[in-house]
């Protein structure tokens, strides 16, 4: 067992970017550790601390954490704490207790590997050096997290999600039209928040109907196992916090609101991002905001990303949408009257906003409008430069981006709407007038009722949702149709468990069940996923046309595949048959998503009841011309404002196309594959054909390790094509972001496996009996994760080739062409010749590093510019708001500012380290 004493340093073998850690604590059975670089504090169990004690060796060049460096000459030991004593580069004695050491110093080990022999076969090298090379590949590729998801390459979604994602924190709320796949695009952004290291902890609030299917969705389209949280799984962590037994939570609504003293311990627990879905129903106004909104406030404000998803903002009102908007970004939505006036200037500014983006020369009066509406930001240099063809595009996406930041719907509001993304089927509306004066309580004597029975006998074997109003409707129905007329029916409503609703709506969407009809109350008009039916019969119309929208929503969603045939029952001259109308004449929204339905309806205000109740022919009639010709003006001024800005923001085609271009080629291209193949037999799993494209893995009897990263004794069928994987579930979908690939990655570079080798190799260029050393070395910089340092400076590999007489061959001879031999060596006379040779060698390591040391200071010169062009952007924008939003403080600017610094200073102490070497003998 390994001796610990406080004081003591230690590095970590699984993480060595955590720095150099300092022993705090260590008693029979633990030991804990306090990495100093990142502020990471590590409890490990003292039998198997996977940790390593650094003692650096006389002639090591070693640094205080006073940045007081020297060479070690002498070390001097007592009670278990070592002193360096040594010289600076001016020949001072200095001494330097262990205590003292850099907390950033990492290490180079390969070296003494090599010379005690332990090299490994060269397959291991090179998997050492392809996975580098990957992961650095990975990290600079536009479309990193957003490769592994098992979903059809869809633009806008994938346009949404690599705009937000890459934003140091993503507040947005995304509030494209139902069914369009707002989850979608907030599961790809966690996927690549999550991937990528820039956020860990998250925390997902839905409306309790909807948990089990974000769970299930997360799982099945991203790899993201989530947590569901209830009141018993909080008894049952036995934790102060239960919220922080896990870093991925999923809770439903109404669980915070029966519990409040959990939304405390939510609120404490600390999170990167929280989700809330269906987020209209967090309503406020200025002397009752709802408890719902104050909580999701608290989280708003302790929480750096927040994204909100919601297909119809306004249901509640404009007042609530606005405090919505606020919430996500209180310095730009600060007033409601400022963000009413704002939309009367929505047209000219998108006007300008499209002259932009059409490539269009800006005349003299577009400028000078264009420089009125962006008055406070100073942009009279990009003007001067918006119509130079060498310099236009990036101007010209400055001002875009001004424009809809300060003046338009903003940069966090994402809405497309089936006028801009196409394909989806026609949707057909069979009203059906009915007789009676009345409808009695009885609902056996109801019309409608018996008008049911005749319609599902049409309908057929042709399975078909049913949506009504209340809970009440939907049981009696359901007794009715059994037991008088012996049709099955799975019922959906709020009396039921949320385990019952489930389990009705997978039994009726089961191929196999006699089920063919589903009764759902309103709470089944949100969010879930019906389309694979294409029948809805409207039992009764609700007042409020969002909520018609997201009853039709269910079946008109993507992966919709026919027309979907809406069937709707009215009493003749009854309140039905004017909202039949009203909806159908007034506002086509049976047919069409209708984008300005809630405005009409608050412009018509009581005109609106009035009308329902009346029987008089001509008042109808006149209210039915009045919606349709209010309709007809507002969808126009929408059109020309706020919805093209929406648009712009929302989608940008050429860029989604890219962005699917690129995902394309990377999927043609079967070098992940080829890479896999070598992992799996570096580490002895058996590969097995299965069909193209596809492959059965099994752990194999020399499996080199206990257990390769999600593989069972079972196997494990994989597909690296995403038709395939869109088609199979069963199957896994292989890509550079699925977790087997990156586990097996991290396992690689968090052993030392691989980091010393020997390769006897023939190369054109080189003369037989010559020696080299090919060295990998990567640049690391450790810092606190929250300022995301991996945006600039991710871990960088650098590959350096140096010849027996110091020359740097880097260049000449790439790693690719350096091809073995397969010929057999004797690895003791090899390990002699090493220690013969033990100085030229150390010098050939030397001159690499110092040529590395140069190639990382261009790469950290370059990731401090990003830096800083990435946050003074920020900056200048809060100072830009503050000059017209008074309620900005000071200390915000101030907090960016010293994030600045800190990155900055963080990224000048990047290090350099030497992770892998390969002594190569040319024959
Ligand atoms: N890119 C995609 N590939 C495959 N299926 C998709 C894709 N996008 C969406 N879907 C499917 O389409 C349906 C609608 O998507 P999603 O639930 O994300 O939409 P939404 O906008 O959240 O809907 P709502 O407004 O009803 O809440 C879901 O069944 C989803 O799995």
């Amino acid at each position: 067992m390994n001796d610990f004493i406080p004081g003591q340093r230690w590095i970590s073998n699984t993480e060595s970017e955590l720095g150099l850690g300092l022993i705090l604590d260590a008693d029979y059975n633990r030991v804990t550790v306090l990495f100093l670089a990142t502020g990471d504090r590590r409890v490990y169990a003292r039998d198997n601390a996977p940790l390593t004690r650094v003692r650096f060796a006389v002639g090591d060049v070693i640094e205080s954490a006073d940045h007081i460096s020297m060479t070690v000459q002498d070390l001097l030991e007592q009670d278990g704490m070592i002193t360096y004593l040594g010289a600076d580069e001016n020949g001072k004695p200095v001494r330097i207790d262990e205590m003292e050491l850099n907390h950033h110093i990492q290490f180079n080990k390969p070296q003494d590997r090599l010379f005690t022999g332990q090299f490994d076969p060269t397959g291991w090298f090179l998997l050492r050096y392809e996975t580098w090379r990957r992961q650095r590949q990975f990290q600079q590729s536009e479309v990193k997290g957003l490769r592994g998801a098992r979903i059809a390459l869809i633009a806008h979604q994938l346009y949404i999600a690599h705009e937000v994602a890459k934003r140091s924190a993503p507040r947005v709320m995304l509030a494209d039209e139902v069914g369009l796949g707002k989850t979608i695009e907030a599961g790809l952004i966690l996927h690549h928040r999550l991937l990528n290291g820039l956020s860990q902890r998250v925390l997902i609030i839905v409306p309790d109907s909807l948990m089990h299917q974000w769970l299930v969705e997360m799982l099945r389209r991203f790899n993201l196992r989530f947590s569901l949280f209830d009141e018993e799984r909080c008894v049952e962590t036995h934790e102060d916090n239960p919220f922080l037994s896990e870093q991925w939570v999923l809770c439903g609504q109404n669980f915070f609101a029966a519990y409040p003293q959990r939304q405390q311990q939510a609120l404490e627990a600390g999170w990167d991002i929280v989700v809330v879905d269906e987020a209209h129903h967090l309503e406020w106004n200025e002397q009752s905001p709802s408890a719902e909104y104050l909580f999701v406030e608290g989280l708003a404000e302790e929480t750096p990303g927040l994204i909100l998803l919601t297909a119809t903002p306004e249901q509640l009102g404009q007042e609530s949408h606005f405090a919505r908007l606020r919430l996500l970004d209180p310095d730009r939505f600060y007033s409601f009257d400022r963000f009413m006036e704002e939309e009367k200037t929505f047209a000219p500014v998108a006007e300008i906003a499209n002259l932009l983006i059409a490539g269009e020369v800006l005349g003299v009066d577009d400028r000078r409008k264009l420089n009125g509406l962006l008055q406070q930001d100073h942009v009279e240099k990009l003007l001067d430069k918006v119509n130079d063809l060498q310099q236009a595009t990036p101007v010209r996406e400055e001002l875009i981006k001004l424009l809809l930041d300060h003046h338009g719907t903003s940069r966090i509001l994402f809405r497309n709407s089936r006028h801009t993304v196409k394909g989806f089927p026609e949707r057909q509306c069979h009203a059906y007038p009915l007789q009676g004066d009345a409808r009695p309580d009885d609902l056996q004597q109801d019309p409608y009722f018996n008008w049911l029975v005749g319609q599902l006998q049409a309908l057929g074997d042709d399975k078909t949702l049913l949506i009504c109003q209340q809970a009440e409707t939907v049981i009696q129905l359901e007794q009715l149709l059994k037991n008088r007329h012996g049709i099955a029916a799975a019922v959906f409503h709020e009396g039921m468990s949320i385990v019952e609703r489930d389990r009705a709506a997978a039994y009726f969407a089961d191929e196999e069940s006699h089920a063919r009809l589903l009764i759902c109350s309103e709470i089944g008009s949100e969010g879930r996923n019906f389309q694979f039916l294409h029948h809805l019969i409207l039992f009764d119309l609700p007042d409020n046309p969002d909520l018609l929208q997201q009853r039709i929503g269910r079946l008109d969603r993507i992966g919709q595949q026919h027309v979907i045939q809406i069937h709707i029952p009215y009493l003749e001259n009854s309140r039905q048959q004017v909202l039949f109308r009203w909806y159908d004449e007034g506002l086509n929204a049976f047919r069409h998503n209708c984008a300005g339905a809630s405005q009409v309806l608050q412009l018509l205000g009581d005109q609106f009841s009035q009308a329902l109740h009346s029987q008089d022919p001509h008042i109808i009639d006149a209210f039915i011309d009045k919606t349709r010709e209010l309709n007809a003006r507002i969808e126009q001024e929408l059109q020309q404002g706020r919805d093209q800005l929406l648009e712009l923001n929302s989608c940008r085609p050429e860029a989604a196309a890219q962005l699917i271009g690129q995902l394309e080629s990377r999927e043609q291209d079967d070098s992940l594959w080829d890479y896999m193949e070598a992992m799996f037999d570096c580490y002895g799993v058996d590969v097995e054909f299965h069909s193209q494209n596809c492959h059965i893995l099994w752990p194999s009897e020399s499996l080199r390790i206990d257990h390769f990263p999600m593989l069972q004794d079972d196997g494990l069928t994989v597909t690296t094509s995403r038709e395939v994987a869109l088609a199979r579930e069963d199957m896994q979908f292989l890509t550079a972001e699925h977790p087997l690939v990156t586990a097996a990655m991290d396992l690689v570079l968090s052993s030392e496996t691989g980091n010393a080798a020997v390769s006897v190799i023939q190369h054109p260029r080189l003369k037989a009996a010559q020696f080299l050393l090919e060295m990998l070395f990567v640049v690391e910089c450790s810092a606190p994760s929250e300022l995301q340092i991996g945006r600039f400076l991710p871990p960088t590999p650098i590959r350096v080739l140096i010849d027996q007489n110091k020359k740097d061959l880097t260049e000449l001879i790439s790693h690719q062409s350096m091809i073995e031999t397969g010929e057999k060596f004797d690895k003791a006379q090899i390990v002699g010749f090493l220690n013969h040779q033990r100085q030229l060698v150390l010098d050939m390591i030397k001159v690499a590093e110092q040529d590395a040391r140069l190639q990382m200071q261009n790469l950290v010169a370059n990731a401090g510019q990003e830096m800083l062009a990435a946050l003074t952007g920020e900056i200048k924008r809060l100072v830009r708001l503050k000059k017209v939003n008074p309620g900005i403080r000071e200390q915000e600017i101030e907090q960016l500012k010293e994030k600045l610094l800190l990155s900055h200073e963080n990224i000048q102490a990047a290090q350099l380290k030497l992770d892998a070497v390969r002594f190569v003998i040319t024959n």
